[in-house]
């Protein structure tokens, strides 16, 4: 039987040779459903084939996992979610396995197609029970042995703020299990556009099966905790959804980076009669007084990037065991004087990693912003106090033409003048606000960084990465990867489109190389210094097999 859904997470997939796949927002999702209704995908028959993708995945991972007398509980609620439970239930429970479901809502109040769900269910003599009862006997008893599958059908795209008491409680229960929990569409709790979080509670996840298309809500901020591992079922063929998503008279919300493309915007080949010349000069300016890892490690990020040569203004106490790491650097003492005449030899400068905000870094923050104000043609990267320095000024420069910002959460929060809470309630909106108001780059770095530009349609998310990349020194990796990847002097006058085409790459890289580490070294122990050897392999990668070659 054809498989009826893609798996995302996985570093080998590839879609045909896209580079970018559509992110949706929940009434993006609604809309399409219309469209497809229109084209005569009617709504049951649409739940239908979300109910045989739902079931060929449990029965997938059933076999995968070798369970043994695998049993279903579906926890469903009033909507349409809810009927994609019911219709899955009744698959199950017609293929032998012990199922059993527990409703939030009473069935008098359930209608249309979720009543006509429940009563297919019913009808089979599936136990359905109101919450909160108890699982029966045979449930616990398959619970215990650790083969028990809940299908999380409470909440889908028509969740609305707030959660409410008894069914967080539900959620709660749930998420205690042992049993693996795969969520219809959506995590119940979590926002399908936005990733906030509804509620006090959020269903916790193995994995989610989007339904026709990814919500942007699944792929970024406090988002992978809750979802897990993202697949999509496309219920469809893929012209029928095309000729519904031309229909729609309002924009996608953002694009997904696909493993795909990212290979093919490595650099090229080098010229035979190239010099270092030809690959751009980044300056470097940071590492105050115990900071020194931060700018050696931006330093070694840009190398490896391939920049042609790579300048360190930072604090005398930092050059030798700079110079003794990476020997292929020019490091020297930073002065504000010097700055200025460094400057004008740079292509790219990146100010920030390790600066600190002591009168040191803060005085070669205000030499750097004079540069700037009087030249603006260079590609600028702002990062870490460069950041929080630019936004404690009173009165904010205005930014170098070209300029890339990249904050954590954090100093997002600080940018926007706000608080990380918001930011989290919509890491969309806060990207597309910060370039508006700088008119800059923006990577907004977490799980599924985004990157935007006000020229740019849509932002692009960055789907790859790994909870070990919470630790000291990813950012400033980061950063020096992005100004070596930028410093070609041909990379800036290009336009926006393929300057953030580069800008992706980084951080597409920078992430893969995180998920390419962690296999040797695990995610508590992985750190920043364990991507320089991964970049470099992945920046090799000129073909899909050498591509699947690396994930093997
Ligand atoms: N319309 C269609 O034809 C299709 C819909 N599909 C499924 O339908 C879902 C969307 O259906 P719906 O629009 O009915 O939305 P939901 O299934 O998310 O349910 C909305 C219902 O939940 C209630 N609700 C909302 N927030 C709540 C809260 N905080 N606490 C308690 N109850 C709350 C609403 O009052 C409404 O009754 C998708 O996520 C997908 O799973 C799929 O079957 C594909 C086809």
């Amino acid at each position: 039987m054809q498989p009826l859904y893609i798996p995302l997470s996985q570093h080998k997939f590839t879609y045909g040779t896209q580079r970018l796949w559509p992110l949706v927002s929940a009434a993006t999702s609604q809309a399409l459903d219309r469209a497809l209704i229109a084209q005569g995908y009617t709504s049951p028959l649409l739940m239908q084939y979300a109910a045989d993708a739902l079931w060929q995945y449990l029965q997938r991972l059933a076999s995968v996992r070798q369970a043994q007398a695998p049993a279903l509980l579906v926890l469903t609620g009033a909507g349409h979610n809810a009927g994609d439970g019911y219709l899955c239930a009744a698959l199950a429970y017609q293929a032998g396995w012990p199922v059993q479901i527990i409703s939030l809502v009473a069935p008098e109040k359930l209608q249309g197609e979720p009543q006509k769900s429940y009563q297919q269910a019913q009808a089979l003599g599936i136990p359905i029970h109101l919450w909160p009862q108890v699982l029966s006997l045979e449930l616990q008893q398959a619970h215990g042995q650790g083969d028990l599958y809940v299908l999380d059908a409470l909440l889908g795209t028509g969740a609305q703020a707030p959660i409410q008491a008894s069914w967080c409680d539900a959620i709660a229960y749930i998420n205690q299990m042992s049993a693996y929990i795969l969520a219809v569409d959506v995590p119940s709790g979590l926002d399908a556009s936005t990733s906030a979080l509804l509620g006090n509670e959020c269903v916790r996840a193995q994995a989610t099966l989007s339904l026709i298309s990814v919500k942007a809500g699944l792929v970024t901020g406090q988002a992978p905790t809750y979802v897990g591992e993202l697949a999509l079922a496309p219920l469809v063929p893929a012209h029928a959804l095309a000729t519904a998503y031309t229909s729609l008279s309002f924009a996608q919300q953002a694009d997904l980076l696909l493993a795909a493309g990212v290979w093919q915007q490595a650099p090229k080949a080098r010229l035979a009669h190239a010099h270092k010349g030809h690959y751009g000069r980044v300056l470097i300016v940071g590492g105050d007084l115990g900071y020194g890892g931060a700018i050696l490690l931006a330093t070694q990020a840009a190398l490896r990037a391939g920049a042609g040569w790579v300048r360190v203004l930072t604090r005398a106490e930092h050059m030798a065991p700079i110079l003794t790491r990476t020997p292929e650097a020019m490091v020297l003492n930073a002065d504000p004087q010097r700055l200025a005449q460094e400057i004008d030899q740079a292509d790219v400068i990146l100010l920030g990693p390790g600066l600190g905000q002591t009168a040191w870094g803060r005085a070669l923050y205000q030499a750097a912003v004079q540069t700037w104000q009087q030249d603006s043609t260079k590609t600028w990267v702002l990062d870490a106090d460069a950041l929080n320095l630019y936004a404690q000024s009173p009165h904010q420069p205005l930014l170098p033409k070209t300029c890339v910002l990249t904050p954590h959460f954090g100093e997002g929060a600080r940018l926007l003048n706000t608080s990380v809470a918001q930011i989290q309630a919509d890491p969309y909106r806060a990207v597309q606000t910060i370039a508006t108001q700088t008119q800059a780059f923006v990577v907004l770095k977490g799980a599924g960084s985004l990157i935007y530009h006000p020229q740019l349609a849509r932002p692009w998310v960055c789907p790859w990465g790994n909870p070990g990349m919470a630790s000291a020194g990813m950012g400033d990796t980061l950063a020096g990867l992005i100004a070596g990847l930028l410093a070609p002097p041909t990379k800036c006058t290009l336009s926006i489109q393929v300057q953030g085409q580069a800008i992706a790459y980084a951080v597409a890289i920078h992430a893969l190389a995180a998920d390419l580490a962690v296999k040797t070294w695990g995610e508590t122990s992985m750190l920043a210094q364990d991507l320089i050897p991964e970049i470099a392999k992945l920046m090799q990668v000129k073909s899909p097999s050498q591509w699947d070659a690396l994930w093997r």
